[in-house]
């Protein structure tokens, strides 16, 4: 099958086709040499061109169990060296993809000009020129504005954990399964609710904890989970994870901004700033809080680039990361964090009994 990627700029690069279709997208690439079913079905991605730094991606097969949603979120998929099994599973899921191109190339140009619009055909019959057209018709990722809407839940679906456990309303933008086990296996009920939950449904819940998921796209687009976390900080404890944390920075105040290329891999470290302890962290974002609210303590930076990772408050009951704890792929270093949120739910549950 014939294949061409078109980059910013109108650059065309021929590569071999491996699941057809036309497609476009802000074309990203993550470092993670593991993990490549967990990442193709992040609803994080959704609306972007995943590129595979690691040059072999599919060498232990394509396994269920490993999802961590129902579908395959990116537009598309590129890498150097696709397996047959990956090529067969996006071809069924119709998410085009394409091997056999120098991918140290592309990463060096998302790297130096940062993420950039992408089109991409494949097919028998494909030209240099639909791949440009699809890059002309490509959508800006803070103009995808409704994009809560391509990723959350419809409806609320509840799963119980213990009797005695925490009840936590997750607000789901695009929420990982893998948050939702981790809360679970912890004893805690979660709520999953959907983006544009209301304060007034939330309260229907009665939660022990808000906790905002993971998700696609610019967190100035998603409104609705910002007016929740207004209407509840300070009250009900407040846990964030990625866009989780952007959502929670923005609702008390900060704001956030696009990064260059953004943080995509399983190798991030990650600096708590009282102890001075470093973990590797899994990261998948493109945003970043660029000034963090008052009321929040920067508890966690990245070694590499500074960015704020944790954001913490005592008084208020608040934390939030922008790396992955839930890891799915990448270290479970991290997990101690569903913990920490569960233990700060269960201190106050506890205060308000007294
Ligand atoms: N994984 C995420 O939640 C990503 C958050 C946001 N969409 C970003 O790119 O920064």
């Amino acid at each position: 099958m014939d294949a061409y990627v078109a980059i910013e700029g109108g650059h065309v690069i021929e590569a071999r086709g491996r699941a057809p279709g036309t497609t476009n997208g802000e074309l990203v690439f993550t470092t993670a040499y593991t993990g490549y079913e967990e990442s193709l079905t992040d609803p994080s991605y959704e609306e972007q061109i995943l590129t595979f730094a690691y040059p072999l991606i599919g060498n232990y097969g394509v396994r269920e169990e490993r999802f961590e949603s129902d579908r395959v979120h990116p537009n598309a998929a590129v890498a150097r060296e696709l397996t047959d099994d990956v090529a067969e599973w996006l071809t069924e899921e119709g998410v085009p993809a394409v091997d056999q191109i120098d991918t140290r190339d592309l990463v060096t140009d998302v790297r130096e000009d940062g993420a950039m619009a992408c089109g991409i055909a494949v097919g028998d019959d494909v030209t240099p020129e639909d791949a440009l057209a699809e890059l002309e018709d490509c959508t800006a990722m803070s103009d995808h504005t409704d994009i809560g809407a391509q990723v959350s839940v419809d409806e609320v679906e509840v799963t119980e954990g213990d009797a005695d456990g925490e009840t936590v309303a997750l607000i789901d933008c695009g929420a990982k399964q893998a948050i939702v086990d981790s809360l679970n296996e912890r004893g805690a009920t979660v709520h999953r609710m959907p983006y544009d939950t209301t304060p007034a449904e939330v309260e229907a819940v009665d939660p022990d904890v808000l906790f905002v998921s993971n998700g696609p796209g610019d967190p100035a687009n998603f409104d609705a989970a910002v007016d929740v976390v207004d209407a509840f900080v300070g009250d009900v404890p407040v846990a964030g994870i990625c866009l989780g944390q952007q959502i929670v920075a923005r609702a008390l105040g900060g704001t956030t901004e696009k990064m260059a290329f953004g943080h995509r891999g399983v190798n991030q470290p990650v600096q708590d700033v009282d102890s001075g302890k470093v973990v590797m962290t899994t990261q998948n974002h493109g945003y970043t809080v660029a000034d963090a609210p008052e009321a929040l303590e920067v508890s966690q930076i990245n070694v590499n680039d500074g960015t704020p990772e944790g954001l913490d408050s005592d008084d208020l009951d608040v934390i939030t990361r922008q790396y992955h704890p839930e890891a799915n792929p990448g270290p479970n270093d991290s997990l101690s964090f569903f913990d920490d949120v569960l233990g700060m739910a269960e201190a106050k549950r506890t205060v308000l009994a007294d």
